[in-house]
């Protein structure tokens, strides 16, 4: 080994840790091939679809990678933007900002953005920082409600990585942070912004991404934790119960999923004389084709089509300073315990000792 590779404290600085956001991943461009890669790489994954193998790989391959990737790719188009994917654009200017904001708080910290599937992965993304000299790395799902087929198959990807790594850097996961105040306070300031500009509906609906209901009876928190998530902040915005609907999107296949469903709920509401609908999205942290498209079109369109007169879709947290301010803060809860700034807290010994020697200890 160099000894540019030993821990930078040797030379008076704590030593580098990575922390790595982890979204779930978008195709390479907006075309059938690129979605047929990811498509595979992501609907082979058994966290996601937890059917016999055998019986998977038939259907997958005879069927849904013969039929969808087409139709994703036209939809990805209408989504599209000069710098990518949004989701990936999102993604990659959380990191930057992120790391400007940790620094700012005086941690030597790396921050890296990986997608589960497609590109960058994580892999690369661990390599990246390991190469950087990292010797510490915190993994950070962009997924506030854990859910089995998201938060734990990010797991499953360090896990694959780690197997063929001999010096690993100590590693921790964030597993959710579905109730997190500054995570609710930043979803609460975005919806009033928007009030605020735009006026109030009639009714707010909070549509979070699908999972088979069959995940929730196995006892998968996802549910529940979506559920929290809706009701915080609900009542971070003094909504009355019928001023605001929780509902599930993006359902995939035959079987049950978790419901209400976005759609039919919408269709609904248009139909009952419900004249204004504002969606927000608070599962997602970045805007997406599930929010951009499959909302703020198809949904759009579900609702006026249903005798609906106005519909707004209020935009994900994105860049928003307060949800960067969060993630600062969830990292650095989750960093404490590892010195990553330069200036030891000695305010925080010396309470220390003072409280040992309240509690009768001699030095
Ligand atoms: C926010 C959490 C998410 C959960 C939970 C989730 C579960 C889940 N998703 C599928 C199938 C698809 N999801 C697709 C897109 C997609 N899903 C999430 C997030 C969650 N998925 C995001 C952020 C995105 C957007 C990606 C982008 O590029 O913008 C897609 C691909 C799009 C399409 O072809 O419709 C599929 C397919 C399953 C089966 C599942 C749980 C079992
Ligand atoms: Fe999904
Ligand atoms: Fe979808």
């Amino acid at each position: 080994m160099s000894f540019a590779q030993e821990p930078a404290y040797r030379h008076g600085q704590p030593p580098l840790t990575g922390v790595l956001l982890c979204n779930l991943g978008t195709p390479d461009a907006p075309t059938a091939p690129a979605l047929r890669r990811y498509l595979a790489q992501f609907l082979s994954d058994p966290r996601v679809v937890e059917i016999p193998r055998w019986l998977w790989k038939i259907i997958l391959h005879g069927i849904i990678l013969r039929v969808r990737p087409a139709k994703s790719a036209a939809k990805y188009a209408s989504i599209w933007t000069a710098e990518g994917s949004p989701l990936r654009v999102w993604t990659d200017k959380q990191a930057k900002l992120l790391q400007g904001y940790l620094g700012e708080r005086g941690h030597r910290v790396k921050v890296a953005a990986a997608m589960r599937y497609g590109q960058p992965s994580v892999a690369a993304q661990l390599d990246a920082l390991k190469a950087a000299g990292a010797t510490r790395v915190l993994v950070l799902p962009l997924y506030p409600q854990y859910s089995g087929t998201t938060t734990a198959s990010v797991i499953d990807a360090v896990g694959d990585w780690a197997r063929r790594v001999r010096t690993l850097p100590e590693l921790r996961f964030v597993n959710h942070y579905h109730d997190h105040p500054m995570y609710i306070d930043a979803l609460a300031r975005r919806i009033s912004q928007y009030w605020m500009d735009h006026g109030r509906p009639d009714r707010l609906l909070l549509s979070f991404h699908g999972v088979p209901q069959r995940t929730l009876t196995l006892g998968d928190p996802y549910h529940c934790e979506c559920h929290k998530t809706a009701r915080l902040l609900a009542d971070r915005l003094g909504l009355r119960p019928d001023q605001w609907v929780i509902t599930f999107q993006s359902r995939f296949g035959k079987a049950p999923w978790l419901q209400p469903y976005t759609e039919p709920t919408l269709i609904e509401l248009g139909r009952s004389g419900v004249e204004r609908v504002d969606v927000a999205c608070p599962g997602f942290v970045s805007d997406c084709i599930e929010t951009l498209e499959e909302i703020a079109m198809e949904g759009r369109q579900a609702f006026l089509g249903a005798g609906g007169k106005d519909f707004h879709y209020i935009p994900c947290l994105n860049d928003q300073h307060e949800w960067i301010a969060a993630l600062s803060a969830l990292s650095e809860q989750h960093l404490a315990g590892w010195p990553t700034r330069e200036t030891p807290d000695v305010g925080a010994l010396e309470r220390q000792r003072e409280r040992a020697r309240a509690l009768g200890a001699t030095n």
